[in-house]
């Protein structure tokens, strides 16, 4: 006999764009792509064809235009935190309901060396998306993030001291190209329910900031012995920044760009300090994860 262990479902790639006119004629537009993923009393959907308990998705969506009406899209851990606890007021057989928002950039114009009142720009593919997910009588879980943020270094990055057998053909360097799309994310202290999500609301936007500056600061400024460790370092800060921030969790592909050997052509040097030119690689890339968490906190390994 088959039985139902887990099912949830909802709305994915849910489009949303809003406007906020202010007093004084600028206005500021958020533009986020919502995904709702909702548990509860839900088997007898999948198990006897009994749907009487299903919200259907189409009403999931126009729930988020609602809510995006009628409720702050900003920042959007209160928007997601929001969703969530509609979802389990509403609807008493709903248990769990899982929020990810993820919001696009939309850059002021300096026009004229000056702001914009409306109009914007994409001045990169980097996403904030957050996650939450409300569990009833259990409050409010977050994880917030920055993805999607393409850097590059072209020095000031090494690599060498590595295990070596038989298997081994990289060469210890000294000196190499780093580049990396960074993931980074970090889950707050679990919240009692929507009033305390509110109550702590002014924090998440700084968090966003300092996780994307400490970042940026960090790849630039530090000589990386590796990624494992300029991402230690980037966490670790992130962790002494945010004080309710449990744990920060980075994803970093190790983007590679190879030499060109160019000795066939008349001789020419392009090779260790002679490198200029180079093959960046699409793929195979290095990926290298991490979760780093205060002192004292069990490991999740
Ligand atoms: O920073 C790095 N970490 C690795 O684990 C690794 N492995 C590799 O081939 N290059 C690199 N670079």
């Amino acid at each position: 006999m088959a039985s139902l262990n887990y099912a949830r479902y909802g709305k994915d790639n849910i489009r949303v764009y809003k406007v906020q006119r202010n007093p004084d004629n600028t206005q500021d537009v958020t533009e986020m792509t919502v995904c709702t993923l909702l548990e509860g009393d839900i088997a007898e959907s999948w198990t006897k064809s009994d749907n009487k308990n299903i919200v259907a998705t189409d009403t999931q969506k126009q729930t988020v235009y609602v809510t995006a009406k009628l409720h702050p899209v900003n920042p959007p851990e209160l928007f997601a935190s929001i969703l969530a606890d509609h979802f389990l007021t509403q609807y008493n057989h709903i248990h769990v309901a899982h929020i990810t928002v993820t919001v696009h950039k939309w850059t002021r114009m300096q026009v004229d060396g000056k702001p914009h009142p409306h109009s914007f720009l994409r001045d990169g593919e980097e996403k904030r998306v957050v996650e939450a997910v409300g569990r009833r009588n259990q409050g409010i879980s977050i994880r917030s993030s920055i993805k999607g943020l393409l850097v590059l270094k072209s020095t000031g990055s090494q690599f060498w001291g590595f295990h070596r057998d038989e298997y081994t053909r990289l060469p210890e360097v000294w000196d190499r190209i780093l580049s990396t799309e960074v993931e980074a994310g970090w889950n707050w202290r679990r919240f009692s329910g929507l009033d305390e999500v509110k109550k702590e609301v002014a924090a998440f936007e700084p968090a966003a900031e300092a996780a994307k500056k400490i970042t940026l600061e960090t790849f630039a400024k530090e000589n990386s012995p590796s990624v494992q460790n300029t991402m230690y370092l980037m966490a670790e800060q992130i962790l002494a920044a945010v004080p309710r921030v449990e744990d920060v969790e980075y994803s970093l592909p190790n983007k590679h760009y190879f030499e060109v050997d160019m000795s066939w052509f008349k001789g020419l040097k392009n090779t260790g300090e002679d490198a200029e030119v180079y093959a960046p690689q699409s793929d195979p890339n290095g990926l290298i994860q991490c979760t780093v968490s205060r002192k004292g906190a069990s490991p999740k390994l």
